[in-house]
């Protein structure tokens, strides 16, 4: 058995996965919150074949990511699985930005920590964290390697057309001002999963994957390879999200900054976390605008309208791109579970071949499943994506290379 230990360390959060990679299969889990502020939460989750599922919760404050790690490994002592009996044979990182610099899997030397320190300016809210809990697992777990899984990875096959911003040539060649795309390890992973699904080999299809969570962005995936994505530089670009507006007319802050009198931090702040659904609804999670939707919420309703206005927009353009769509594969928390936000994204597209299936959407499910018509040209699917599982198995390669 090689097991893995994956770490999604976030701003204020970190999530943790002790895998076995040749079962494909969480023994245990965790999501550690509210770092750095008064009232910190843990919990930890054990996946036991025999045992079932076992959770324990508690309410503690959390200083910072050092912390953090060492509830972790309290967590595995009380609750087990016992990490000496189960040692993890490497720890697996997610970092989101990796630049033009990490185009796949990377040992963790002081060397890299630097480079990833250095992107800092390209994704500020994400590097400075994901480079915390690089440290702080090496220090809890410092006899193993440490491999970094970059989100921007996937997406260095885009071609040039697609990743360059129409701007100065000079300029943005001196600020690494491009698009990279984010979001890669999932895109990867479902694009590969759809593809065993319908049995056919990833090499001969063209799809469409729309990873929806907090975040959420489109991918346009022609054998194997990504070839067009909708986040850019940052992943602010591209689909409206729970509170990031997603693509908007820059002389939009421009105007805001003259006549609201909004800053840098100001402007950063509205976009990225003050927008998407919750801007136009004052909610951010998909399942409280539905439910404000389905109690005649006005502008519930046009947050919805909005939302699945964007990804049917993309769908179109990145048909256009692929020039043919062999399947579109939804994924991510609310890809999985919104049936309307489904149905709504692909409504009007019968004439280009994509048909719904009004049952088959509407049916629960936790494997990955066809939702068109059987005469759908185009099938649609949804994926259960499982990024822990794919930097898992990528770490585990890295480290066996
Ligand atoms: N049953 C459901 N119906 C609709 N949306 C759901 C459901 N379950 C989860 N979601 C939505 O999924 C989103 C979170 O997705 P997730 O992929 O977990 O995000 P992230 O990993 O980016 O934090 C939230 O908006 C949540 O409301
Ligand atoms: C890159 C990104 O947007 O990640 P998340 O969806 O986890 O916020
Ligand atoms: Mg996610």
């Amino acid at each position: 058995m090689s097991v893995v230990l994956v770490v999604n360390s976030g701003s204020s959060s970190l999530k943790y996965q002790l895998i076995d990679v040749e079962a494909g299969r969480a023994l245990a889990n965790g999501l550690i919150e509210r770092i750095g502020q008064a009232e910190g939460h843990v919990q930890h989750r054990r996946e036991d074949a025999e045992h079932g599922r076992d959770t324990w919760d508690t309410d503690e404050e959390i200083p910072d990511h050092d912390a953090a790690f060492k509830h972790m490994l309290d967590a595995f002592e009380a609750h087990g699985p016992s990490l000496e009996s189960h040692p993890p044979v490497a720890v697996g990182h997610r970092v989101v930005q990796g630049g033009s610099r990490f185009v796949e899997p990377t040992v963790v030397t002081d060397r890299v920590k630097r480079e990833i320190e250095q992107l800092e300016e390209l994704a500020p809210l994400h590097n400075p964290a994901n480079l915390a809990g690089i440290v702080a697992a090496q220090q809890a777990f410092p006899d193993v390697p440490h491999i970094a899984v970059f989100d921007t990875a996937f997406h260095q096959t885009l071609p040039p057309a697609a990743y360059t911003y129409a701007i100065d040539r000079e300029l943005a060649a001196k600020h690494q001002v491009r698009r990279y795309g984010f979001h890669g390890t999932s895109h990867r992973f479902v694009s590969r999963a759809a593809a065993e699904f319908l049995g056919q080999p990833v090499e001969e299809l063209r799809m469409i994957v729309l990873h929806l969570g907090n975040g959420a962005s489109a991918c346009a995936v022609s054998g194997g390879r990504s070839v067009e994505t909708s986040m850019g530089m940052t992943p602010l670009e591209g689909l409206v999200m729970g509170t990031r507006s997603g693509d908007i007319d820059p002389a939009v802050l421009l105007h805001l900054q003259r006549v609201a009198g909004l800053d840098t931090d100001a402007t950063d702040k509205l976009l990225n976390s003050q927008s998407g659904v919750l801007g136009l609804s004052g909610h951010r999670d998909m399942r409280d605008l539905v439910g404000a939707f389905e109690s005649g919420d006005e502008a519930a309703t046009l947050a919805l309208e909005v939302y699945t206005h964007r990804i049917r927009a993309y769908v179109g353009a990145y048909a256009a791109q692929l020039g043919r769509v062999d399947a579109i594969a939804f994924t991510a928390g609310v890809g999985e579970n919104s049936p309307i936000v489904r149905e709504w994204s692909l409504a009007g597209l019968e004439g280009f071949g994509v048909e719904l299936d009004t049952d088959r959407n509407r049916a629960r499910g936790s494997d990955v499943r066809r939702i068109s018509t059987d005469a759908s040209r185009t099938a649609v699917l949804v994926v259960p994506t499982n990024e822990e599982l794919e930097i898992a198995r990528q770490t585990l390669a890295a480290v066996e290379h």
